[in-house]
């Protein structure tokens, strides 16, 4: 006791008190400074600052600083956002070799603080959010199979029904193309009432108003943000989780969440009780005996459906129709209605693009816009689960990576003009000089490797008949007023550059209609065919 009481008195005395602090401040330096990894040898390395590393110096748009680091420091290099060690891969090549050549270690997601501690405590995670392990496989497994490209083929009546019901609202609210419309709503509809009739055979029967339209959209934007990448320092500085209040806003999302969530499975079960439910991904397995998922794991596969497409989808469907609306998308509508009536001059390609995907400048139009627009800039971070080799670096196992593939859709060393929207770079044409691109992975808008999208096929399907039918239905123009415009850059156009997903920025566009006795005929064919559902 006497020999503390003196050490206590040594330290507080005038001459050493100071070191004492200086000590003590270092040694909590030192442990704040922490990083998860430690500096990777032979691997460039972003000059940062301690605590912080280069958090600061990403700003508020992560993809288009990296993209600018890599034009000095290479490809691939290391940066340090908090205590947490990330690689950042910005080429064409480099996320082929990391992501693809390396596929079956970098199989792993990693967890971030705001979205896997606060936001998901009750409800869990989504498929892309989970790390890998048994749970994960079983549900990947699920989903994937629900989501083949046959069984895509056989939910076609539900997007027959989604996209008429879009675009007739579309051809009713413009009024024959008198009042400029903003596509977003109408859209975003598509997607979320698609996947909740695929999910829980229960869709969104009201108009762009309806109220859980509103709800889940709103809330899923949100939570989408707390997964984003650069959005929650509190993810990368655990000091700042202290901050008093700083979990209110993710519970609070969380809360609104769970009351959708639990709605939409509790109806369907009572629809399963009394017989009068629609053939769905849940209800097929609540329903089967033999499948061998939770309750929680039907939740993570429900949460996946809802909140996988919703940003997604529409995002690259409206910013396309925003090219559209350009000057050069004017070339393009008339070059792919040339196509499109080459292939059926029949004037039924509205609904044979049910069944077949005929027209090659099309489906190249989807890509380009996938490419164009890359709606998830930094794709969703992956951890390696065995070490992996770049050049003379090991990169051990646990090591975040983030893929910025923005910047290697606009990498020149892979495609020819980068910033140039043109869909015939994906026409299998040798004439065109980066057809190569048309093979092969052509884009990263889905991912790569292991933990690739899987609702891709959904995706692609659901933007190419979207597109068919508005071009073969309306001109799309430009808005009446020059401040309604879109702006035709993947990064300026996002209200939130620093969000996950794509958020555009409102605009509008003009809508003519080419020929409104045979777009009425259409719609009453779709819904003779759809009434069912
Ligand atoms: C145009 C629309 C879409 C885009 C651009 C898109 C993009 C992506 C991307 C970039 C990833 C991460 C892949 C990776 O880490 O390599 C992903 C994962 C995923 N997507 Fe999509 N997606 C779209 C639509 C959908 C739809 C409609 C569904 C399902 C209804 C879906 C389900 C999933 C799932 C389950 C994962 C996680 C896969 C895993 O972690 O293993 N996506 N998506």
């Amino acid at each position: 006791m006497a020999q503390s009481q003196s050490v206590l008195s040594l330290l507080t005395s005038p001459t050493v008190l100071p070191f004492f602090l200086l000590a003590v401040i270092y040694a909590v330096l030192k442990v704040l400074d922490r990083t998860d990894i430690p500096k990777i040898k032979n691997l460039p390395e972003i000059p940062g600052i301690p605590i912080l590393g280069n958090l600061h110096q990403l700003g508020l748009n992560h993809a288009k600083v990296a993209q600018e680091w890599s034009k000095k420091y290479g490809p691939v290099f290391q940066v340090r956002m908090g205590n947490r060690r990330i690689i950042f891969a910005n080429t064409f090549d480099s996320v082929k070799n990391l992501w693809i050549t390396n596929q079956s270690a970098l199989i792993s997601r990693p967890m971030l603080h705001t979205f896997h501690t606060v936001v998901s405590s009750s409800e869990g995670f989504t498929i892309g959010t989970s790390p890998w392990d048994e749970s994960c496989k079983v549900r990947r497994k699920a989903a994937a199979t629900a989501l083949n490209r046959p069984a895509v083929q056989s939910y076609m009546p539900i997007i027959d029904y989604e996209a008429t019901k879009s675009l007739k609202e579309m051809l009713l609210d413009s009024t024959d193309g008198e009042v400029d419309l903003d596509p977003n709503a109408y859209f975003t509809r598509y997607a979320l009432s698609t996947s909740l009739t695929l999910n829980y055979g229960i869709k969104i029967e009201g108009n762009v108003e309806d109220g859980m339209l509103k709800e889940i959209t709103h809330v899923e934007r949100i939570v989408s943000n707390f997964r984003s990448t650069s959005n929650n320092w509190a993810d990368y500085v655990p000091l700042l989780r202290l901050k008093p209040g700083g979990t209110a806003k993710p519970q609070e999302y969380r809360k609104r969440r769970a009351v959708y969530m639990h709605k939409l499975l509790n109806m369907l079960k009572e629809r399963i009780a009394n017989g009068t439910d629609q053939p769905c991904i849940s209800g097929n397995v609540l329903k089967d005996p033999e499948a061998k998922l939770t309750d929680d794991e039907v939740m993570s596969i429900g949460l996946t459906m809802v909140s996988a497409g919703l940003d997604t989808v529409p995002g690259n469907l409206i910013m396309c129709i925003a090219y559209l609306s350009s000057p050069h998308g004017q070339d393009i509508q008339k070059r792919a209605l040339a196509e499109i009536n080459k292939v059926y001059p029949n004037n039924d390609a509205w609904e044979r693009c049910l069944h077949e995907e005929k027209v090659p400048y099309l489906t190249a139009l989807v890509k380009e816009t996938l490419r164009f627009w890359s709606v998830i800039p930094i794709c969703l971070p992956r951890t390696n689960t065995k070490p992996i080799k770049w050049g003379d670096a090991v990169i051990p196992a646990g090591t975040s990576f983030y893929m910025n593939a923005y910047a290697a859709h606009y990498d020149d060393t892979h495609f020819k003009s980068p910033y140039d929207f043109n869909p015939d770079r994906y026409v299998a044409d040798d004439s065109v000089d980066d057809a190569a691109a048309s093979r092969g992975t052509p884009h990263y808008g889905y991912g790569a490797g292991s933990r690739m999208c899987i609702g891709s096929h959904l995706a692609n399907r659901e933007l190419y008949t979207a597109f068919l039918r508005l071009i073969t239905a309306f001109e799309v123009l430009p808005p009446k007023d020059k401040k309604d415009e879109a702006i035709m850059d993947a990064m300026e156009c996002n209200q939130y550059p620093t969000s996950l997903t794509l958020d555009p920025k409102p605009f509008k566009v003009g809508l003519r209609v080419r020929d409104r006795a045979v777009v009425d005929r259409w719609i009453q064919e779709s819904e003779e065919r759809t009434k069912h559902l």
